[in-house]
Order: structure tokens, then C-alpha cells, then sequence
């Protein structure tokens, strides 16, 4: 098993670049199989997400070329196959867009529940209410979701509780059904809007996307397209916590700063420095930060996603913080690994986490428990005193390319060995001590 060792006390300097989007990447790459003609793709981050999703609709009959380690081209013209009922579909969370795919292109899906990141129950009702209500009859049956349809009506939907994935899966279907669908109380999130704009690049009529309200006018056929991901919000956000953490200097390259407005008033909160230029930030931080209450919302309020990372910067914080989760209520499992490392974090109902800042955190060994958790894991390891072993990184594959190369690349000391390999190990200590 690989593992990441991290010698902590060094600030990050220099620049890193920016992958782009998993969350937008899983929906454009579901997307791209509604049309029988070639659709290139830049900017695919190469992350096993990605990859697991790219075999799943090899199984679907899609041919996919690799051009090179962030572009790829799909053709989806000799779909043999509406099903897909393996471990890798129930292993990540994207395999659900394939049903909204499916479904519009060919009024049939029978696709495995999904899985992702352990951190709450995330049910999918209001997937299955939004094809329901554009004519579809759809029922779980042995593990699997099973849509089909006569004909997709469009329709009015309204999302009681707003849904990233539900808002992007109803898009997915009705933007092949007759007439015109309102989705209503949508997901504001970056990713629908690139995965609509996306669509609309092959033929799509979808508008309003990063609104409440998202009209879709179907359209008969979808075709070729040539598009790039936009640049993933939360690892820009995770090298802008990191730099923090580490009271680094690090100019954090190819990201759209719009998108990171929530993480800059936090950081700017607590008293970290960050100057925003076109399309790149500038984090540099000189103390102990600032306490301060953070509570997870949808976009563009503080993202659940980079929770870990909040969490994390503030157990070193001057004071008492609170942090409450509230879209996820299983999101506070690396809190007890952070407890390893000497921060004082209690969590209360689940959901609510009060952190007294420490002076500083001292390594340990740790264990991911999910993609940000983990990733909030190597954040503490580059903030502590001494070693830190964080184990079970391929949850942390999951999401962030490179992940170790570009911390090297920014002077962290931080390897992936293998578990079993002592001299690896000892040889990091050599290196670094
Ligand atoms: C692959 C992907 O893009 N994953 C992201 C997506 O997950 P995901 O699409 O699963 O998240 P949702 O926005 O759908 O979930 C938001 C909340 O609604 C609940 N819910 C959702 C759907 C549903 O049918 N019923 C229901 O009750 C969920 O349990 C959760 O409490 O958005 C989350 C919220 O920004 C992010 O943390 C994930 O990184
Ligand atoms: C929760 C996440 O991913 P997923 O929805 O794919 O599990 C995430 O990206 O933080």
C-alpha cells in the first residue's frame, strides 16, 4: 500500500498550476456519450476518477483516445449498451450522471448506485423526481437505477433542497426531451454551469445555468464539440489553505478567482494576505490566523468541500472557532485523526465543530477517510512538527492530480513510498532531516 510521509515545518513557496474541474469533468465526460459524433475534451484532470468513469463508458461501446495525459477524445457512436453494473460504477459518485445521459439519448439506463466519498446517506430522490416528472418511470431495482422512458416530456421541476447532481443529471436528460423543462431552486454550482455550457457547445439550449431557475428548450440531436474543463475550485482552494497553513508565499495558477470569492474572505478573515489577479491568486500568510465561525452552504457560500481544509487551517488558529457542516452530516472524520497530531477539536451533534487553536500540530500517523478529509490530512502533515504518515491515499487519487509533485514543486517535504519499504522511508528521513 502507498502512503504519502510529509516532514512538516516548511512554508510553501513558488507557483502551482491548476487541474481541472473533477466535479465538472465526471458530468461533461457523461455528456459527451449523448452524441454520435467525436467530442475532444482539454483540460481532463488526470485523476482515478476520471479514469474509472472513461472505462465505464469504454464498457458502454465508447471509444475513447488518450491523447495525451489531459486531453482525450470521445466517439459514442457504437453504444451497445444502456447497462453498467459494476464495482467501478458503485466505486465513484459521477457513474450517476450516466443515467440522465442514457436516458435522454436513449430512453433507457440501468445503472449500479453510485458511490463517492463516505460522508453522509446522499440519496438520489430528487434525481428520480426530475426524470419521473419528464415521463420516465423509474425504480431501484437489484442495486441499480432503472429509467425508462416512452417519450421525455419537458416540464416544470422545483427542487425543494437544491442539488448539484440532481440539477445536472435533469439537465443531462432534458436537454433531448420534447419542449421546454424549468428547473427551479437549481444548483448554482460552477460545475452546472460548465457542464451546460458543455451541452449548448453540441447543440444544447440550456439557459440560465448558475441561476435558481435553468430553462432547457430539447433539442432532437446533440453533436462534436471542442471544449476545456475549467479549473478545479477546491484544489485551487486546498494549495490556498495549504499556503496558509504553512505561512507560505504561493501564487496559485489557472483558476477563475470569481470562483474561489468564499475562500478568500475566509482566509482574508483571519488574516491571511491574498491578492487576486485575472487568473491566478496570491496567498501568503505571515502568522497564526484568526479565529473565526464558518458554516458550509451551497455555492457561492463556504463549499463542503473545502470544510477539512477550514477545519484544519483553524486548529492553529489564535482562538476559538466554529465550523458547522450542514450539507453533509458525516464530514468530520478526519477530526479524529487531526486529535493524533495534538489539535483540540470537539464535535459536537455530528455536525458542529468547535476548534481551540493549538501553537502547533506535531505528526503522526494518520489515516484518510475520504478524498478532502485526506486531503486536509496532508495539510496538517506540512504544518506539523516532524513526520506524519497519512495512509490510505487513494482516496486522496480520487481528486487531486500530481498531488505530492506539485507540494514538492512548492519545497514540501513529501513523498509517496510504499508502506513496506523501509529504506524508502529511512532514505525520505536522510534526505530531509
Ligand atoms: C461528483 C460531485 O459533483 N460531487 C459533489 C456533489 O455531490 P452530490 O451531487 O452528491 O451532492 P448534492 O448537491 O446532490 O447534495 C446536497 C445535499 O442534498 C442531499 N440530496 C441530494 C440529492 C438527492 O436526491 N437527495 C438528497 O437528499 C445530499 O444528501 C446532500 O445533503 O455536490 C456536493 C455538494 O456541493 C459536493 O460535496 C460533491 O463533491
Ligand atoms: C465529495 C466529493 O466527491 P464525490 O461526490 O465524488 O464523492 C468531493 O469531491 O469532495
Amino acid at each position: 500500500m502507498e502512503q504519502y510521509i510529509i516532514k512538516g515545518g516548511k512554508p510553501l513557496k513558488g507557483e502551482v498550476l491548476i487541474s481541472g474541474y473533477k466535479n465538472a469533468a465526471l458530468g461533461i465526460i457523461a455528456a459527451a456519450i449523448m452524441t454520435d459524433e467525436t467530442v475532444k475534451i482539454e483540460n481532463i484532470p488526470n485523476i482515478s476518477d476520471i479514469e474509472i468513469l472513461l472505462q465505464i463508458i469504454e464498457g458502454l461501446g465508447a471509444k475513447v483516445d488518450r491523447i495525451n495525459k489531459n486531453t482525450i477524445k470521445i466517439n459514442a457512436s457504437n453504444i451497445h449498451t444502456v447497462k453498467a453494473d459494476s464495482d467501478s460504477v458503485r466505486k465513484i459518485r459521477g457513474s450517476y450522471y450516466l443515467v440522465g445521459a442514457l436516458l435522454g439519448r436513449f430512453k433507457e439506463a440501468q445503472i449500479a448506485l453510485p458511490g463517492g466519498c463516505n460522508i453522509g446517506s446522499r440519496p438520489i430522490d430528487r434525481h428520480i423526481k426530475g426524470f419521473d416528472a419528464l415521463g420516465a418511470k423509474v425504480n431501484i431495482e437489484h442495486g441499480c437505477i432503472c429509467a425508462k422512458a416512452d417519450k421525455l416530456i419537458g416540464t416544470s421541476i422545483y427542487f425543494d433542497e437544491s442539488s448539484v447532481g440532481a440539477t445536472i443529471n435533469v439537465m443531462l436528460t432534458a436537454c433531448m426531451a420534447e419542449g421546454q423543462t424549468t428547473i427551479e431552486n437549481a444548483a448554482k454550482e460552477p460545475h452546472v454551469v460548465d457542464v451546460a455550457n458543455f451541452l449548448n457547445s453540441m447543440g444544447a439550449n440550456i439557459k440560465g445555468a448558475g441561476t435558481d431557475v435553468i430553462r432547457i428548450k430539447g433539442v432532437k440531436k446533440l453533436h462534436g464539440s471542442d471544449y476545456s474543463i475549467i479549473p478545479d475550485q477546491i484544489e485551487a482552494g486546498t494549495f490556498m489553505f495549504a499556503a496558509a497553513a504553512t505561512n507560505g508565499d504561493v501564487l496559485v495558477k489557472n483558476v477563475i478567482p470569481k470562483h474561489l470569492e468564499a475562500f478568500t474572505a475566509k482566509l482574508l478573515e483571519v488574516g491571511v494576505q491574498v491578492i487576486e489577479y485575472d487568473d491566478s491568486v496570491r496567498v501568503i500568510g505571515e502568522n497564526r490566523p484568526g479565529s473565526t465561525h464558518v458554516k458550509t452552504l451551497t455555492y457561492p457560500g463556504f463549499l463542503t468541500d473545502m470544510q477539512p481544509m477550514m477545519t484544519t487551517l483553524l486548529t492553529i488558529s489564535e482562538g476559538t472557532s466554529i465550523v458547522t457542516e450542514s450539507i453533509f452530516e458525516n464530514r468530520f472524520k478526519f477530526a479524529d485523526e487531526l486529535l493524533k497530531m495534538g489539535a483540540s477539536i470537539k464535535v459536537v451533534e455530528g455536525n458542529t465543530a468547535i476548534i481551540t487553536g493549538v501553537e502547533r500540530l506535531t505528526g503522526a500517523n494518520v489515516s484518510a477517510c475520504d478524498l478532502r478529509g485526506g486531503a486536509a490530512l496532508v495539510m496538517a502533515g506540512l504544518m506539523a512538527e516532524g513526520y506524519t504518515i497519512v495512509e490510505n491515499i487513494e482516496y486522496i487519487e480520487r481528486g487531486y492530480e500530481d498531488f505530492e509533485r506539485k507540494m514538492q514543486k512548492l519545497g514540501a517535504a513529501m513523498e509517496k513510498i510504499d508502506s513496506e519499504d523501509i529504506k524508502a522511508i529511512n532514505k525520505f528521513k536522510f534526505k530531509v532531516s
